[in-house]
């Protein structure tokens, strides 16, 4: 892991939490359903494939929603998600394992858990059918994949710059999310994504994260590579406790054409 005093205030608050929180009773076993298949599925409907998250809030965030996460998790869907992310983070994203669990159980896409989990006691906490792994945040990256791949788990692994995506190459991460978000300032530039995915072989499922907002973000972000994007703020609006989440994924996920921006 690089040095934490690099990371922001909050993100080192989110680590020690995550150390001091334990792991799982048993070894968690998943028949996972299928992230590129839901993807691929999305594009021939004619869907952009975007990966929604029920993110109740966060360090960023201007507020809290208190919603049932698993009428959010629908709503989402029903918007034309093609997969979920869901935060089981408690203390500073609101998440819980308890609510991805019922959401996994109310929808039938793929279900992330986005948390920092740090070792292999951090993967038996729920199951899920894909699993997050903060390349920055590990020390054995080939080892955490191996571990979430014996469970069942399709690791995503997330990078922020090259240096982070050959690392996570050379440890055989097929799902690779780029993610817009420094997190020594938590400032968001689509700028990441563009000059990290020029370097990501075809073969690898690229997924742009954090920071996309608007019909143009997302055009941008599939011109410059991206196989999905994973979209929390801009979906749950937490300025807007009663806002319509449907409606926010679908304009994201109609954002093929044009006519829907409004904002171009
Ligand atoms: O979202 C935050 O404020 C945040 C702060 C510190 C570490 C991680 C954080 N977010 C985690 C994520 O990866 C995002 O929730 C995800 O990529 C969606 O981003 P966005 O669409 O910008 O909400």
């Amino acid at each position: 892991m690089n040095s934490e005093t690099e990371l922001a205030p909050a993100v080192q608050s989110i680590l020690e939490a995550a150390r001091e929180r334990s792991g799982g009773d048993g070894v968690v076993s998943v028949d996972a359903r299928s992230l590129p298949d839901a993807l691929a599925d999305a594009e021939a409907a004619g869907r952009v494939p975007v990966i929604a998250e029920v993110k109740p809030t966060s360090p960023t965030a201007d507020g809290t929603r208190d919603d049932d996460p698993v009428a959010l998790a629908q709503a989402m869907v029903d918007g034309g998600a093609a997969a979920l992310s869901v935060l089981t983070e408690p203390t500073h994203f609101g998440g819980s394992p308890d609510a991805l669990s019922r959401i996994r159980e109310a929808v039938d896409v793929p279900v992330l858990r986005k948390d920092f989990v740090l070792d292999e006691a951090g993967m038996d906490i729920v199951e899920a059918d894909l699993l997050l792994l903060i390349a920055r945040f590990v020390d054995d990256l080939e080892g955490l994949i191996a571990a979430a791949r014996e469970r069942g788990f399709q690791p995503l692994v997330e990078v922020h710059d090259q240096a982070e995506l050959e690392t996570a190459l050379e440890a055989g991460a097929e799902i690779i999310g780029v993610n817009n978000r420094d997190l020594a300032r938590l400032e968001v530039d689509l700028e990441t994504f563009e000059s990290v995915a020029t370097e990501v072989p075809d073969d690898v499922t690229l997924i742009a994260e954090s920071g996309i907002s608007s019909p143009a973000d997302v055009r941008r972000m599939r011109e410059a590579g991206a196989g999905a994007l994973l979209v929390g703020s801009a979906i749950m609006d937490h300025g807007a406790g009663d806002s319509d989440v449907t409606g926010n994924t679908r304009r994201l996920v109609d954002a093929k054409s044009s006519d829907h921006d409004g904002d171009c």
